[in-house]
């Protein structure tokens, strides 16, 4: 070969601006007849490339002449090289266009291939302006049909956005439960700056994205084709005018802070899905994906380790098509992002390539090969399904879209790049890629669909397994609802002696320890008739002050208790269903959080008791026997629990020690010293009790310094506290030995012939008018109850009650029962089939072909 002309320096392809040869000038200079080129030229400008068609010629390895620099048409300059080659044709050795075989027929082929391309543009542009035509019809029938509705400006529900309300149903079902289904959307991915927001732009047909960068957080658009150009929020009502300056600039605003706050506030979905409406739309679901978060996880923080999750998950969608840009200005096979893709799809079954930039290929010379060694796999470390060039920018982004599509349109109509076919007409442009794009979109769909319902139907089959019952939450909580008003009525036929001896024992319960303490054992401690005077002052202090307090906590407490048990009734019972449990009780207790006793009503338990303190002592045989039964029982009670605090104080036995292996420590080594010398020296161990209740200062001394020179080192209160329980347990052993001693009495003669019945038995006495204050109040507060404070509670109840209904989202919370869980995920993944059959449904009876979207075009085109 004496010389060597590439096919893109001969111009023999319309679609470029500027002419390359290559080869030496001798190689050149004997195959061409450049001169007739030159001629022509100079002819038409008189300004043409001088130095290299007729000057010195010294043509390097590479040369190249812009058309514009040269200052004629492309299409004149395809003219006059043509010429020129057809008139070199006969000379010998002439210059062959890149690759072999002749010339001459090589050139005819470019020539066929360059009005092919022509006719193909022509038909596109046809194509075009039909669909522009059948859409704006289908607009028109669709308006007629909804009456000129133009409350709502948009559409009908299109298979799109059902499809779209399938894809978060199943995000959500995913994220509540981990049920798994997966359905196709399109991912969109690149290296920054290789042009994503301009093609987003150019393929939602709006300038939507954030001025100042946006934040590296997933974006679903849901794309449809609809009459008017409209956006909303997927998480508000707002529809944003987009042919509307004003609303336009709202919208990116919102978008921004959207972006913002999914990127720092956990408690938001780290997904922002919007809608979008256009005339001309691809109906389809695109999610800008950003790689650097999954690229760049090393660095990330915890706030963006939950985008890193999210788009991480979204790649490993295996429905999912993942749409990748290739910066062709760049080394694109170096690109990080397509590493990325061949991770989660290294055959690339679900990959597309997108050229960008190739205008600055074209310009620049850098790889003109690039575009056949992407396409046939030669150049990048994945062969995708599909490969698209756009030029979805050249500028700024403020640029409207209309005029990169115009540039776009004109620039693959001419461009050389393309000449060779390494690219179909149908695969160039941001137009023809959304259209195939939609195409392959809804292929994926129909055949995911049914994979997706019969995966959904498997894991329904599942769950029914496990799930007897079909309850949800709303017949759950008016279940409940129901139960717990009927168990507020129930507390009305619980029989008042119940109420009564409930109260009656519980107040004892209750006071016990006070009246021992505080009544009984000062009384007693002293002289026989201190016993009843002290006893008496005692008794009426503790009647006028804290026995109503006490009796209505009692009655108050009780209450509460009784309606809890209530509530919880079907624990035993063979219905039990525990569902209810944690509703119920939360309502009670609430309902007892505003529940306050009569105020007035201590006050008349107050009046009530210091009354009866008047009352006569015991008068009848009946009032006798139940005053020493209930003595007895309440000094052996009494005695049993000091003796429990005094064993404690002394620790383990030598019993225990040895066989239990249990440990004295120094406070009970030191204890058991103390009550050694108590009862060695002031308190026999045999014979009557005969000390009082305290200890004098001087015997706290003697104890004292007694221990101090055997080494045991106590101080007075040591001494005063072991003192007291030593104390009570001698004076309590006494009092139930003593009452032991009294009889039962049949009648009045024998009550009056019981031992000094008067005088040494007083304290039968005191327990009998104790116990008989304890009475009253149990009746008085039972009649408090049921008079007022049930009707009360129910109503309190019922407000509670009433509050919740205003309030869905805390009923939500009560019924969290792992077999509620089951119910919704079984209710959920029904409701999700039941969409998804309906889809499957249409797309069977339609077909997908009408569900691609329309194609925008441009009235000039
Ligand atoms: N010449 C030319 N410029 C383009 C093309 N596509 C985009 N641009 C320009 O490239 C620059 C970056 O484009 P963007 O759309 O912001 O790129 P990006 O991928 O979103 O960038 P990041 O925000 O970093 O992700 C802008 O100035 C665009 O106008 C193209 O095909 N040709």
């Amino acid at each position: 070969m004496t010389g060597v002309l590439c096919a893109s320096a001969v111009g023999l392809h319309s679609a470029s601006n500027h002419c390359q040869i290559t080869g030496t000038q001798e190689d050149v200079r004997s195959t061409v007849s450049w001169g007739k080129v030159a001629r022509g030229m100079r002819d038409r400008r008189q300004r043409i490339g001088l130095e290299l068609f007729n000057g010195p010629f010294v043509l390097p390895e590479k040369r190249c002449l812009r058309w514009r620099e040269i200052g004629i048409d492309k299409r004149s300059m395809l003219g006059f090289v043509r010429t020129a080659f057809c008139e070199s044709e006969s000379a010998e050795g002439r210059p062959h266009l890149t690759g072999d075989g002749d010339t001459g027929l090589q050139e005819r082929l470019a020539a066929v291939q360059a009005s092919i391309v022509e006719e193909q543009v022509h038909y596109q542009q046809r194509i075009f302006k039909l669909e522009k035509e059948n859409q704006e019809l289908r607009r028109q029938i669709v308006l007629r049909q909804e009456g000129h509705d133009l409350k709502s400006r948009k559409l009908r529900r299109n298979p799109i956005e059902m499809f779209s309300e399938i894809l978060d149903d199943l995000g959500n079902l995913h994220a509540e439960f981990g049920t798994q289904a997966m359905l196709p959307q399109v991912l969109v991915v690149a290296d920054p700056n290789a042009g994503k927001s301009s093609l987003l732009e150019v393929l939602l047909h709006t300038r939507i994205f954030p001025r100042d960068g946006k934040a590296q957080v997933p974006v679903k658009f849901t794309v449809c084709d609809g009459p008017y150009h409209l956006a909303q929020f997927n998480d508000s009502d707002r529809e944003f005018d987009l042919e509307n300056p004003v609303d336009l600039e709202e919208l990116r605003k919102q978008f921004e802070i959207r972006l913002k706050t999914a990127l720092t506030d956990s408690s938001v979905s780290p997904l922002v899905s919007l809608t979008i409406w256009g005339p001309g739309l691809s109906n389809i679901v695109l999610v800008d994906v950003p790689v650097a978060p999954v690229i760049e996880h090393e660095q990330t923080t915890s706030s963006s380790e939950r985008i890193r999750e999210a788009c991480q998950s979204l790649l490993q969608n295996s429905q999912a098509l993942i749409l990748c840009l290739i910066d062709s200005s760049r080394d694109s096979e170096y690109s990080k992002t397509v590493e990325l893709v061949k991770d989660f799809d290294p055959d690339g079954r679900r990959s597309i390539f997108v050229l960008t930039k190739t205008d600055l290929v074209e310009t620049s010379l850098a790889n003109p090969d690039k575009i056949r060694r992407v396409t046939d796999g030669s150049l990048l470390p994945l062969k995708a399904i599909g490969y698209y060039a756009a030029l979805p920018g050249r500028g700024p982004r403020s640029e409207p879209v209309e005029d990169v599509e115009k540039f776009e349109e004109n620039y693959f109509r001419t461009s050389k790049l393309f000449s060779s076919g390494a690219l179909k007409p149908e695969q160039l442009s941001t137009k023809n890629m959304s259209r195939g794009l939609a195409e392959t979109f809804w292929h994926f769909v129909r055949n995911s669909l049914r994979y997706q319902i019969d995966s959904l139907k498997a894991r329904k089959a599942a769950l029914e397994k496990n799930w007897k019952s079909n309850f949800n939450k709303d017949e759950l909580y008016e279940t409940g609802r129901m139960q717990l008003l009927d168990d507020a009525v129930r507390l009305t036929s619980v029989p008042q002696s119940v109420w009564e001896n409930e109260i009656e024992d519980r107040l004892w319960t209750a006071m016990a320890d006070y009246v021992f303490d505080n009544i009984y054992v000062p009384a007693a401690a002293g002289s026989k008739d201190d016993l009843k005077v002290v006893g008496n002052i005692r008794l009426k202090d503790w009647a006028g002050t804290l026995l109503p307090i006490k009796g209505v906590e009692v009655a108050n407490q009780t209450l509460y208790d009784r309606f809890k048990t209530l509530a919880s009734r079907n624990s035993s019972a063979k219905d039990k269903d525990s569902i209810y449990d944690n509703f119920k009780q939360t309502v009670v207790d609430e309902a007892f959080k505003l529940h306050q006793w009569d105020a007035r009503a201590k006050e008349s338990l107050r009046v009530m008791l210091l009354s009866s303190a008047e009352a006569p002592y015991i008068i009848t045989p009946d009032d006798w026997n139940g005053a020493v039964r209930f003595m007895e029982q309440a000094c052996a009670e009494r005695l049993a629990a000091v003796q429990k605090i005094i064993g404690d104080m002394l620790g383990p036995s030598s019993w225990e020690k040895w066989m239990l292996f249990r440990r004295q420590t120094l406070e009970h080594r030191n204890r058991r010293a103390v009550v050694d010398k108590l009862e060695k020296l002031i308190m026999p161990t045999e014979g009557e009790l005969t000390h009082g209740t305290d200890l004098s200062k001087d015997e706290i001394n003697v104890v004292q310094k007694t221990l101090e020179s055997q080494g045991v080192k106590v101080d007075p209160a040591f001494i005063r506290d072991t003192w007291r329980y030593l104390f009570l347990s001698r004076f309590l052993e006494q009092a139930v030995s003593r009452i032991g001693m009294c009889g039962e009495v049949s009648d009045s003669e024998d009550l009056n012939a019981q031992p000094s019945f008067k005088n040494d038995y007083s304290d039968v006495d005191l327990f009998y008018r104790i116990k008989r204050m304890i009475r009253i109040s149990s009746v008085a507060l039972r009649q408090q109850l049921t008079a007022a404070e049930l009707g009360r509670l129910e109503g309190e109840v019922k407000q509670i009650l009433d509050g919740l209904e205003r309030n869905p989202a805390r009923i939500k919370e009560y019924f969290n029962h792992p077999r509620i869980g089951l119910a919704e995920e079984l209710k959920k993944i029904t409701n999700v089939q039941e969409k998804l059959e309906d889809l499957a449904k249409l797309i069977e009876d339609e077909g997908t072909g009408s569900f691609y979207g329309g194609s925008r075009n441009d009235d000039s085109s």
